[in-house]
């Protein structure tokens, strides 16, 4: 009864709480912890974020959003509180805290790619109270730095620098109000939040570029004003070398001074305890100054590189790694070029600008162009960081709405809302809480958004230690898990951290975790130690240093109240410590890692040298679709490449949507789900026009071995309209006109390979017959290849196929001239396409057609989609006359596709 196809719909709804198999599953994770089911609904209402941003734009994100004016602006005054050495130090101590934070966080992202992770994992390993309390200063936090951002903005506009030798002036912005510049930057920064985030993924590209080369060229310059032989107008006339680093200076600044909020000396501590409180002083700017990076676990839930699992660990091992080397070089150059002594670090200077340590250093070299032009580069700086971080808060804020903790419901319903993948409603609100803006110096009485925003840099420590207590407990999580848990081998890795298919094991946990836990506690409870050191007792800076931990505490008791009211003895903890969503490494081979095929120096481990150097290409084929005709002519060169080499190649950037191809392959899942018995109803029977159900083990590709250790599902247009099973022939059909869609383009790129016109092979693929499968591999015993591969090796008939395959790994292709197989490692979305034998034929035999096999030893189930495009039956062929010469073997030939 093939109406009980409809029945696999429920099974499928259990498969949120369950452990997922492995790679691209994790499309279906959800983005706010329930299942597939409920992710179809919410895409239906339009709630849901897409998943478009690549690896590289999720770097390129976290950097933007670090860098900003915490280095830039403020770093001289670690420089005059520590001393050279010690604000090296700071920066480098901190540097070993961040990271500890984020590699935490990333280990549990990797394996677990939720939405929020921030807010989620907290409520999933610690307690709910408390992941709700974390999301709410977390979203609050980054609206306010959004805002502080858009006042430096306004304050770099107004510039300028006066030391008595050297006035520089922005004359525009010392005669406009800045409440002008925060308006206009509150209107770019909105409207840039609102573009699709496919977009602004790019736009963040762009702008992480020009901020890398910036503060490359930022280090280089520094080092190189250092040793060059000073210009005529600069300050000095011998090259500083390390003067500031010597006496009268020294590695640390043994004097400490306390000033008041209005920049006045308030006393000087001396001797070690000054050491100790500037090192102190320059460690928590230092650490403020980092903050930001954990952006790059927020933008889980819109990657489609987080599919390729080991995108993560790459994502926050570079993050760091890069962030802190470039933050520790930069301020180690330029603290030999200014004192720490240098009035415009110990709070005078004119303006935001003049507090720069890159400005004064350039300055004083003579260069006070330079310090015009950094002074720009910085306020770009600043206003792409508040761009950055309203993204961040709006989807901090669009999850919460998820999660029914933004109050009444037609408030949660408008800010669950997202068009074209954008939280719009969520940027909104979000940004009307940066009208805070003008609480900032723009000259209004009682300006105190520099309070506003110092506590909520707390915050994030708050934060912070709360993700490091989190992940002890998702590390004890694990192991009891692994020990205790009833998990099939297949299901073995998820919980293993030493397993090769655990997608990030941290180094070092849970000591790191446990190191980053203590650090930022310290650093909670003393940050304010400035209030205590002056007399009377500074309150203000008490407050703003404090504040977050009271809010912090009423958030989770409000939390508590709401839920259980005064029954205390319910106030314990509540936690689910549900490894929901994991995903696990598709293949054995960890990414990034060079593993060599032989010992020594040989051929085969050059090849694969260079092969990890420059992976092998995976085309983008959008630009097929733009109007860029040079990207166009290196496509069709490179794709010409790949057909006389192999013939086959991967390309992204293809016009099915992810989500089809999720359908899709949810649509194979059932199927294969279901009883034999009903799989059998409809088995192909030979003369079913190739349609219907293929029982395991009953064909055989390669002729004379054993047969393939697979079942298909064979598919065409021709399903009958009333067939039952409604949704699954919906899907189907749709991603079959799709790939049909697909398949012409392809052919149009094929055509110019071939430098005929784009149209050559429209009568080819006009009308033609195709046929799409399903494929299910169970997994193969290991040891057991002589009972059968999974597909054996074959070339395939007709003219290309289109292959779709999960993240599970298992396709080879023979690479003819070495003889070797090479592993077709799965890219997430991407096709790869093999040229069939037919169309092998028609050139002449000078494309290739690609001999491939499957064997599927990674222990889990596999899924493909080969869609074989044949070709309009009464296409007569013909050798093709691009390649007909003296060799050639279809001479008197015409032939039919068969
Ligand atoms: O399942 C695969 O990855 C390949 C299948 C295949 O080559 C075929 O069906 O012709
Ligand atoms: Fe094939």
């Amino acid at each position: 009864m093939a109406a009980d196809w409809q029945h696999t719909e429920h099974d499928m709804k259990d498969e949120g709480s369950t452990i997922q198999s492995p790679g691209f599953d994790l499309d279906y994770t959800d983005t706010a912890g329930d299942g597939p089911q409920e992710e179809d609904v919410r895409d239906q209402k339009g709630h849901n974020l897409w998943r478009v941003l690549n690896e590289r734009q999720i770097n390129m994100i976290a950097f933007t959003g670090t860098i900003g004016n915490g280095l830039f602006l403020t770093s001289g005054k670690c420089l005059a509180a520590a001393g050279p050495g010690g604000a090296v130090v700071a920066y480098v101590i901190m540097g070993t805290v961040i990271s500890s934070v984020i590699s935490s966080l990333g280990e549990m992202t990797a394996l677990m790619p939720v939405n929020a992770p921030m807010m989620e994992f907290p409520r999933r390993f610690l307690d709910r109270g408390v992941g709700l309390a974390v999301g709410w200063i977390y979203w609050f936090s980054y609206v306010v730095m959004a805002a502080d951002q858009i006042v430096t903005v306004a304050a770099s506009i107004r510039f300028q620098y006066d030391d008595g030798r050297t006035f520089i002036n922005w004359a525009t912005g010392m005669d406009t109000s800045p409440a002008l510049w925060i308006s206009v930057f509150l209107v770019v920064v909105i409207i840039v939040n609102m573009i699709p985030v496919k977009y602004f993924g790019e736009l963040e590209y762009i702008v992480g570029c020009i901020k890398i080369t910036f503060i490359s060229m930022l280090t280089v310059m520094m080092l190189i004003l250092n040793v060059m032989k000073p210009r005529s107008n600069a300050y000095y006339s011998q090259p500083l070398g390390t003067k500031y680093w010597n006496s009268p200076y020294s590695f640390f600044n043994s004097n400490y001074h306390v000033k008041d909020e209005y920049g006045n000396l308030y006393q000087t501590i001396s001797g070690g305890t000054g050491r100790l409180v500037g090192v102190w002083t320059a460690c928590v700017r230092a650490f403020f100054s980092y903050t930001g990076m954990d952006m790059v676990t927020v933008t889980a839930a819109e990657s489609k590189a987080l599919a390729d699992s080991e995108a993560m660990k790459m994502a926050s091992r570079k993050i760091s790694l890069r962030i802190i080397t470039l933050y520790t070089l930069t301020i180690l150059t330029a603290s030999f070029l200014v004192p720490t002594d240098h009035p415009f670090i110990n709070g005078e200077g004119q303006s935001s600008g003049a507090h720069s340590i890159f400005i004064i250093a350039v300055v004083e070299a003579g260069l006070p162009a330079l310090g015009q032009f950094f002074n720009a580069m910085f306020l770009f700086s600043a206003a792409t960081c508040a761009s950055d971080n309203l993204y961040v808060a709006s989807r901090v804020l669009h999850t919460l709405a998820l999660r029914d903790q933004t109050g009444p419901e037609f408030i949660t319903r408008r800010l669950r809302q997202c068009r074209a993948g954008v939280p719009m409603r969520a940027v909104l609100v979000s940004a009307a809480v940066m009208l805070v803006a003008y609480l900032g110096p723009t000259g209004a009485p009682g300006a105190r958004l520099t309070e506003l925003s110092s506590n909520c840099t707390v915050s994030f420590l708050i934060v912070y230690a709360t993700i490091c207590a989190t992940y002890l407990c998702f590390y004890q999580t694990l192991d009891e898990a692994q020990k205790y848990g009833n998990n099939p081998q297949t299901q073995a890795g998820i919980y293993d951290r030493n397993h090769p298919r655990y997608p990030y094991k941290s180094h070092a946990q849970w000591l790191k975790a446990g190191f980053g836990m203590v650090a930022c506690i310290i650093l909670l409870i003393f940050n304010g130690v400035n209030a205590f050191l002056t007399d009377p007792f500074d309150i203000r800076t008490f407050i703003a240093s404090y504040i977050s931990i009271p809010v912090f505490v009423l958030l989770i008791v409000s939390y508590k109240i709401r839920r259980h009211g005064f029954n205390f003895s319910q106030w314990g903890p509540e936690r689910s410590k549900d490894l929901r969503n994991c995903v696990q490494v598709s293949s054995n081979k960890r990414k990034g890692r060079l593993e060599f095929p032989h010992p020594g120096l040989t051929v085969e481990n050059g090849k694969r040298f260079l092969e990890w150097i420059w992976p092998p290409p995976i085309l983008d084929f959008s630009v097929f679709y733009g109007n860029d005709s040079q990207a166009k002519a290196q496509l069709v060169q490179r794709v010409r490449e790949c057909c006389l080499n192999n013939g086959f190649f991967q390309i992204t950037g293809h016009k099915v949507s992810p989500e089809l191809q999720r359908g899709t392959f949810d649509c194979t899942k059932r199927f294969f789900g279901l009883p034999l018995a009903e799989k059998k109803k409809i088995e192909r029977s030979p003369n079913a026009f190739n349609r219907g159900y293929e029982p395991f083990q009953s064909h055989m590709s390669q002729p004379g071995s054993a047969p393939d250790r697979k079942e298909g599902l064979f598919l065409g247009p021709d399903l009958p309209d009333d067939h039952p099973y409604y949704r699954f022939k919906r899907i189907s059909m749709e991603y079959y006109d799709a790939m049909f869609q697909l398949a012409k383009d392809i052919f149009a790129v094929l055509a110019l390979t071939m430098d005929y016109e784009e149209t050559f092979f429209n009568p080819l693929t006009e009308g033609a017959v195709a046929t799409l499968r399903y494929l299910h591999y169970p997994p193969q015993p290991v040891g057991e290849a002589e009972k059968g591969l999974g597909t054996g090796a074959h070339r395939d008939y007709s003219c290309i196929t289109l292959l779709l395959q999960d993240g599970t790994g298992g396709l080879q292709v023979l690479d003819e001239p070495t003889g070797q197989w090479l592993d077709v490692e799965p890219v997430h979305g991407a096709y790869i396409v093999n040229l069939a034998n037919e169309f092998s034929r028609m050139t002449n035999e000078n494309y290739k057609s690609d001999l491939h096999r499957v064997i599927n030893k990674s222990g889990l189930e596999r899924y493909s989609i080969p869609f074989f495009f044949t070709g309009n039956p009464d296409y007569v062929c013909e050798c093709l006359s691009r390649f007909r010469g003296s060799t050639w073997i279809c001479k008197l030939h015409s032939w039919k596709i068969q």
